[in-house]
């Protein structure tokens, strides 16, 4: 099953400034003779979709159905942004700027690094650069056609009249995320969530020096705008997420190495709105475009991610590893952090787990569908001597937890040598506590620690004919 939001059925419209990115690449073995330059032996020429229409490409590529709304001109560079789209299955609607050059931005490259970048473009803020009518109707007729909409601006005038997309989305009752520029917010305002980096957030409200202005002046921000949230990303120190009536939530990055920031932020906007859209909270969404932008700085230019790929980063428990899932009590605790800084909900649950039945599988699987992660604590072989008399346990505690290890519903196994696991809930303090229909809430140890920290207590159904003892005593019976 996979851990992600269902992207494949999710709407996206990406409005916003299209532009074309070319590469060209080349050797360099001297300087030139005519100015302290080097020269670049070009032997590569690519091109990709840029700005809004990278983003529409991290959609695409996240399984998203997407569409496209931008202004480009009547000339080569616009051909090929056309087609490049087209081939990514982005539905797009082009608006064409009969005055003007589809933006683009050519970059040089040779021995790993840009040598110089050339932009040609020119501002479509100039009121006859394009028909704003045509423009407005296109968005019109897509808005109903989405679950989502996603504004990226990077201040070349295509979102000159953001102000009147993000009310009709909002008449529309549609979440409308956008990549904001410029010094004037108030243009933004009623939109869903803002994602400025930090240097873009400090064009705004003024300096951030440290961590705790940056939260007081990003808070004062969102109400001022109206906002239900502002995600500040922060380079190598991550994001941070401000919202309404929640406490700041604080993601480090995820970036196992970094090579090309380029079109990070593009990945986390796209991410975060795909999630949305698909119908993930807003914290989970955002710890997903967290885990999606450490991925794209691994990758060189403006690069996008795949659910496999994001997948990957989530899954602690790859299927062929003999010991994967099975922890001791301070790894556990390491595990359960790392699981609640991707935002999953996790559930726990234990038992003896002695000879494992289908009513014990049918019981951790539902109890793994009460959240996103689910611990088993099994008692020790000891402790189940104690409770079931001197000829059990049957199994190992080791088997008995490599068995359940190896169920698909069971994400992390660990060991308690006490009678009950009250001291080791009290350690974990799951956000879900389980145990199966033959208990009350209040006879669940570890339920009293679990609710004071913000978590409940679920009582199961109990699958009547299935039990370790019967089982046992079925075996003993003379034939
Ligand atoms: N140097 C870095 N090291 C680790 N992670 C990084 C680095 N730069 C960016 N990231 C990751 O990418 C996310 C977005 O980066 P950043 O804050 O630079 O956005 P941005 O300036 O909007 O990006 P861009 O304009 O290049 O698209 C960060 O929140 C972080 O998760
Ligand atoms: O805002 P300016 O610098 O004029 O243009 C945007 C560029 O810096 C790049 O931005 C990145 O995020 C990506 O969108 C990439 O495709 C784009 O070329």
């Amino acid at each position: 099953m996979s851990l992600l939001p269902r992207f494949a059925k999710a709407r996206v419209l990406v409005v916003g400034d299209v532009m074309l990115d070319r590469y060209w690449t080349g050797s360099t073995s001297r300087i030139s003779p005519e100015a302290p330059v080097p020269v670049v032996r070009v032997s590569r020429d690519q091109a990709r979709p840029g700005g809004a229409a990278n983003v529409a490409l991290n959609l695409a590529a996240l399984g998203v159905q997407t569409r496209l709304l931008g202004v480009i001109g009547a000339d080569e560079a616009g051909a090929v942004l056309r087609e490049r789209v087209a081939e990514a299955s982005i539905a797009a609607h082009w608006i064409e700027a009969p005055t003007h050059p589809t933006i683009t931005k050519l970059r040089v490259l040779s021995r790993n690094q840009q040598v110089i970048r050339l932009d040609f473009e020119e501002s479509f803020a100039a009121g006859d650069a394009f028909a704003r009518e045509d423009f407005s109707r296109a968005f019109d007729a897509l808005l109903p056609q989405v679950d989502a909409v996603l504004l990226s601006d990077y201040g070349k005038g295509t979102l000159a009249q953001v102000q009147a997309l993000i009310e009709a989305c909002r008449r529309a009752g549609k979440p409308v995320t956008v990549d904001p520029k410029g010094s004037d917010y108030a243009r933004y305002r009623g939109a869903t969530l803002l994602t400025p980096n930090v240097p873009e957030l400090e064009a705004v409200v003024g300096a951030c020096a440290d961590e705790a202005t940056l939260v007081a002046k990003g808070e004062a921000l969102l109400h001022e705008l109206q906002l239900q949230a502002l995600l500040v990303t922060r380079s190598e120190k991550g994001m941070t997420l401000l919202r309404v009536d929640a406490a700041p939530l604080h993601l480090p990055t995820q970036a196992r190495e970094v090579f090309d920031v380029t079109g990070a932020g593009d990945t986390v906007i796209s991410t975060l709105t795909a999630a949305l859209a698909a119908g993930a909270d807003l914290e989970r969404a955002v710890t997903l475009s967290n885990a999606a932008a450490g991925i794209t700085v691994g990758k060189l230019g403006a690069a996008t991610v795949s659910p496999a790929e994001l997948e990957a980063t989530l899954d602690p428990h790859p299927v062929g590893d003999s010991e994967a899932g099975m922890f001791d009590e301070d790894a556990l605790l390491g595990w359960m952090e790392r699981a609640r800084a991707q935002g999953q909900r996790v559930v726990m649950t234990n038992g003896c787990f002695d000879l494992l039945h289908v009513g014990h599988l049918r019981y951790l699987e539902q109890a793994r569908k009460l959240g996103d992660r689910l611990i088993v604590a099994v008692n020790d072989d000891d402790s189940v001597r104690r409770l079931k008399g001197p000829a059990r346990p049957l199994n190992t505690v080791a088997d008995r937890m490599r068995l359940l290890a190896g169920l698909k519903c069971v994400d992390a196994v660990v060991a308690f040598g006490e009678d009950t696991p009250a001291r080791l809930i009290g350690r974990v303090l799951p956000d879900i506590l389980v145990k199966g229909g033959d208990y009350t809430v209040e006879q669940v140890a570890g339920h009293e620690a679990v609710a004071a920290a913000g978590g409940r207590t679920v009582i199961l159904d109990f699958y009547d004919g299935y039990s370790t003892t019967s089982t046992i005593a079925r075996a003993q019976k003379p034939v």
